[in-house]
């Protein structure tokens, strides 16, 4: 499958807007209190930077890579983690920055899991909610963007592993 177009839903300027928003929004909820961000790579890579600036809470940054997507436009169903953790999470505050929940499996597995280690509090952030295609339930606390059911790309979303570096994001257009 070749792209022929990429269409601009979401602009630069609509996304950091909405970063600053949620930035406000999860600092006032920690407040003084230190908070872990778990950067899912690859996809939450450039969220979780823009965000993280954005927090005014003592902020503690680390990165778990998981992937459940190939080379295609719908998940395998097959969750692996492939890089856990560095350090322990026992007893901390814990916010899960993701770019985009689709079917849930993802998240709803790394929850689990992540829940098993006792961290202190443990909230979700997702940039964009994609709630159509849903077949795990998940219980998101912060949300950037509901968006229909399109496969986007950019700002950290790709296609095959490119256009993660658009600063936008689009809908993509599949040539027949
Ligand atoms: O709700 P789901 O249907 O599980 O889809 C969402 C997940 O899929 C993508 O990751 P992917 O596995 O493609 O890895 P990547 O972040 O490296 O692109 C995305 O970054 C989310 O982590
Ligand atoms: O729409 C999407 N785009 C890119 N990656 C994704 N992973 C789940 N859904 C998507
Ligand atoms: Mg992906």
């Amino acid at each position: 499958m070749k792209i022929k177009k990429i269409n601009v839903h979401l602009t630069e300027e609509q996304i950091e807007q909405r970063v600053r928003e949620l930035g406000a929004e999860i600092s006032k909820v920690y407040g003084d209190e230190p908070v872990c961000l778990i950067c899912i790579l690859k996809g939450s890579v450039f969220f979780t930077c823009e965000l993280a600036k954005r927090i005014t809470s003592p902020v503690e940054i680390e990165f778990m890579s998981v992937s459940s997507y190939g080379s295609g436009t719908s998940s395998s169903g097959v969750v692996r983690i492939v890089n856990d953790l560095g350090t322990s999470i026992e007893g901390k505050n814990v916010l899960v920055i993701e770019d985009i929940i689709d079917s849930g499996r993802t998240l709803s597995y790394l929850l689990e899991n992540l829940k098993t280690r006792n961290p202190k509090t443990l909230r979700l952030c997702t940039l964009l909610d994609k709630p159509d295609r849903r077949v795990v339930d998940v219980n998101v606390d912060y949300v950037g963007f509901v968006i229909p059911d399109e496969f986007v790309v950019g700002y950290g979303l790709d296609y095959d592993q490119k256009y993660r570096n658009l600063p936008y994001i689009g809908f993509v257009e599949i040539e027949e």
